[in-house]
């Protein structure tokens, strides 16, 4: 199978039975064995047509006027072909052409791959549709960036024009990749000064002092990876750790912890001291998050299977230092990385969300000492979510209060984004996710 192939199959999968992209994406390279060259070009024609899927169809609607029904595949193989031939300078035309052609004919008939190579060439020929022709703001920069408008409509009122057209924007670009340093085996410097006599670019993070930023390639096929010295994670990930701030040998929950990514973290900053407890709902999530432990040579995480609303059941009332809720989210803060989420995700789903997030808070909030620290977070910027959930539990727990104590060690630049004990990044503010971190303490 070709690139394209691929690429086409992907977005058919990802459409059909809403599968994960970034999952689909590795399992695909490794079933079909796609060479290392031409995972990068499978990447960025999956990723790209998957961002920009809303402004493919308004660039293809004029062309297909007269079509009767258009079979999905056929359309993906559309937007793969419009997508790089507006967005990809460095693949030939000629070259686009061919392939649809091609896999036109394999996949349908010779009417199909006529009508493939006529509506492309039409495009060629006729240029794109301008999108200053969508009069309203809101419609049109929904086209434009490929949100839904009810998202881009509820971020207008929530952020403002501005901000939410500056946000929209920042999702349409690559992620960057971080790392984080695990300081019992390394220092931050050591890394760098190793990974660069082996060749490998990297520098120090911009926001969080565990991280080093600027690799390219695959950190997991690492040595420094497999030996355990880092862990793949955004900078505004790693802030939650330090938010919550824990000590050596403290007793700490994490109530939502696959794949481990915090749980490792704060186990890495009590020097392997004292106990995390790593609760996650699903059985092969906690698989995860036992294998990061390992590899990172942690022995102060223990893992459990548990809905994290029984957590009651299962641990005494004030019995911890410190709790993490990272709860299960909408995700809008790593479109990103996961751009089906902005298809995919309602605003029903964000009430849903909402709602479980107020019960895990409910139910772990009795857990925690006098003078505990509970930190909340999300990777989402959806305000009925994090600030509304906060409000929420602190109108319903008048036994908490915020706090701004680990919070406002923060670095200076992140000052400005941090209100009263909590912080909401946006993706566009510092290049990283967007995330939203609130702490709270348990009035003595
Ligand atoms: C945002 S993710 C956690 C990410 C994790 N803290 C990390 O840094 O790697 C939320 C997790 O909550 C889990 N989850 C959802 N509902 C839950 C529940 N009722 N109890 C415990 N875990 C739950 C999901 O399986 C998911 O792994």
């Amino acid at each position: 199978m070709t690139v394209r192939d691929v690429a086409v199959e992907i977005l058919l999968q990802i459409e059909k039975n809403q599968a994960y992209s970034n999952l689909l994406l590795n399992s695909m390279i490794k079933k079909h064995q796609v060479n290392s060259k031409d995972i990068s070009l499978l990447t960025e024609i999956v990723y790209g047509t998957l961002q920009r899927r809303d402004t493919l169809d308004f660039y293809l609607e004029g062309f297909l006027k007269k079509a009767k029904k258009i079979e999905p595949w056929v359309r993906v193989l559309l937007r793969i072909s419009v997508y790089q031939m507006v967005y990809l300078d460095r693949v030939p035309e000629r070259a686009i052409f061919f392939e649809a052609v091609e896999i036109a004919k394999k996949r349908g008939h010779k009417g199909i791959s006529s009508f493939v190579n006529g509506v492309l060439r039409s495009v060629q020929r006729e240029g794109i549709p301008d999108l200053n022709v969508i009069k309203e703001p809101d419609e049109r920069l929904s086209i434009k960036t490929s949100h839904p408008k009810w998202l881009v409509q509820k971020w207008i009122k929530q952020f403002g024009f501005d901000e939410a057209e500056k946000m929209c924007e920042s999702n349409l670009l690559a992620p960057s990749q971080t790392a984080r340093v695990n300081q019992i085996k390394k220092t931050v410097h050591e890394i760098i000064s190793e990974l660069q006599s082996k060749d490998i670019s990297v520098e120090q993070g911009d926001l969080a002092v565990d991280a080093i930023k600027g690799m390219k390639g695959n950190l997991a096929l690492t040595e420094a990876f497999s030996e355990g010295l880092l862990t793949i994670q955004d900078e505004s990930s790693m802030l939650v750790a330090r938010a919550l701030n824990p000590k050596e040998n403290e007793t700490i929950l994490d109530s939502c912890a696959a794949p481990g990514g915090k749980s490792t973290h704060i186990a890495e900053l009590m020097k392997g001291t004292g106990i995390v407890h790593s609760l996650d709902l699903h059985e092969h999530k906690v698989k995860l998050i036992k294998q990061q432990a390992d590899r990172l040579n942690l022995k102060n995480i223990q893992a459990e299977t548990m809905d994290s609303r029984l957590a009651g059941d299962r641990f005494t009332k004030e019995s911890f230092d410190r709790i993490l809720v990272d709860a299960p989210c909408s995700g809008f803060g790593v479109i990103r990385r996961k751009p089906d989420i902005k298809y995919t995700k309602s605003q029903q789903d964000v009430l849903k969300l909402a709602e479980l997030q107020k019960n895990i808070l409910a139910s772990v909030a009795p857990l925690l000492k006098s003078n505990g620290v509970l930190v909340y977070s999300t990777c989402t910027v959806d305000e009925e979510e994090n600030r509304g959930v906060v409000e929420t539990f602190l109108n319903e727990h008048q036994n908490f209060e915020r706090d701004e104590s680990a919070i406002n060690n923060f670095p200076e630049k992140l000052h400005p984004y941090v209100h009263k004990g909590e912080v909401q990044l946006l993706p566009h503010y510092f290049e990283t996710d967007g995330f939203y971190i609130a702490c709270l303490r348990k009035k003595g």
